[in-house]
């Protein structure tokens, strides 16, 4: 009997205080708390249902088939939880522009959690959905909540899992997505923290740096202090990619039209218009602003890049994962 089909949108989060780096590489427990904010324009739908006749998992992403073993993977542990030996098709379909290499493991793996548990008869708490999408990609944790989310660190697969901060935001921000074309070969995020947190001089001062870049985080989100929130987020993502310059062999996810991003940013901000920049695993800029300035900082980010190269999220709501 095949089960019911489930899909579940969840959204991409992009980290203020990073998680670059695991203390346990099978179990994804990383070395410091993070703290992300969950947007509400990039999401992912996945769809899933499992079915007696299928003879092994089956994954397409935006109507094209897959390979499955990550996806295979992590339904293990989906059919270990729910005794069962089904497997399932899967259909993801990334609501991010094509071109905008901002499609996140975060929102994939939260979606794939939620609809892949419930088609299997569970209806796990969410510290257990964020447990569970814990085990596809660390970032997924925190897109099960909307708003300011922390993943506390912890020690086992038990106490390893993300909670809301302030889920209802009434404050106003924004993320400016500045697509990079992205010419170089991206290195994966799994394989660059593993270098770093290997490799790096610098890492046990990271660690330290990232533990007091959260509490102050923490202090500027109640205070809904935008100035020491945009310098703790801008001043720690510049840490994490210090990571990768010194690690052995080190590698770096800048391009020129990231760093002429980050000048940019760095000049709107000496004119009075108050923006921050934060970047990932990947060459893209995200500009954190407030609505008041939105309009006068995309006037001038236009100046310099394509409208298809500006993405606008906002920290809504309405982020929280859901059941669609
Ligand atoms: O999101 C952040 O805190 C910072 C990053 O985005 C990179 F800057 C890390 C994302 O790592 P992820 O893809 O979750 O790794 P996985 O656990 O090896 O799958």
């Amino acid at each position: 009997m095949k089960t019911p089909k489930v899909t579940a949108r969840a959204h991409t989060n992009i980290a203020l205080v990073k998680y670059w780096g695991k203390e346990d590489e099978e179990l994804i427990i990383p070395q410091n708390n993070s703290l992300s904010l969950t947007l509400d324009h990039f999401y992912t739908d996945t769809t899933v249902q499992f079915d007696p006749d299928l003879t092994a998992d089956q994954f397409t992403l935006n109507g094209q088939a897959q390979e499955t073993t990550k996806i295979t993977k992590f339904l293990d542990i989906i059919r270990q939880m729910a005794s069962s030996q089904l497997f399932a098709r899967v259909e993801s379909t990334n609501h991010v522009p094509t071109m905008a290499g901002l499609a996140s493991s975060a929102s994939a793996y939260a979606a794939l959690a939620l609809a892949g548990s419930k088609a299997l008869g569970l209806d796990l708490s969410s510290k257990d959905l964020s447990r569970l999408a814990r085990r596809g990609s660390g970032s997924a944790c925190r897109s099960i909540y909307g708003g300011f989310v922390e993943w506390k660190k912890g020690d086992s697969d038990q106490t390893s899992y993300a909670v809301p901060l302030v889920e209802n935001l009434d404050w106003d921000l924004k993320m400016i997505a500045i697509v990079v074309n992205d010419k170089q070969k991206k290195i994966a995020s799994r394989a660059g923290m593993q270098t770093v947190v290997h490799t790096s001089p610098y890492y046990s001062a990271w660690v330290k740096r990232s533990k007091e870049d959260l509490s102050a985080l923490k202090e500027a989100i109640k205070e809904k202090d935008f100035t020491q929130l945009g310098k703790i987020a801008e001043g720690n993502a510049m840490c994490m990619h210090a990571l990768n310059l010194s690690a052995t062999p080190h590698f770096n996810y800048f391009e020129a039209e990231s760093l002429k991003a980050m000048q940019l940013v760095e000049r709107l901000r000496g004119q009075g218009l108050e923006c921050y920049y934060t970047m990932d695993a990947g060459p893209n800029v995200k500009v954190i602003c407030q609505g008041k300035d939105l309009e006068a900082i995309m006037d001038l980010l236009s100046q310099e890049f394509s409208a298809e190269q500006l993405l606008v999220a906002s920290a809504g709501p309405g982020a929280r994962i859901l059941e669609i």
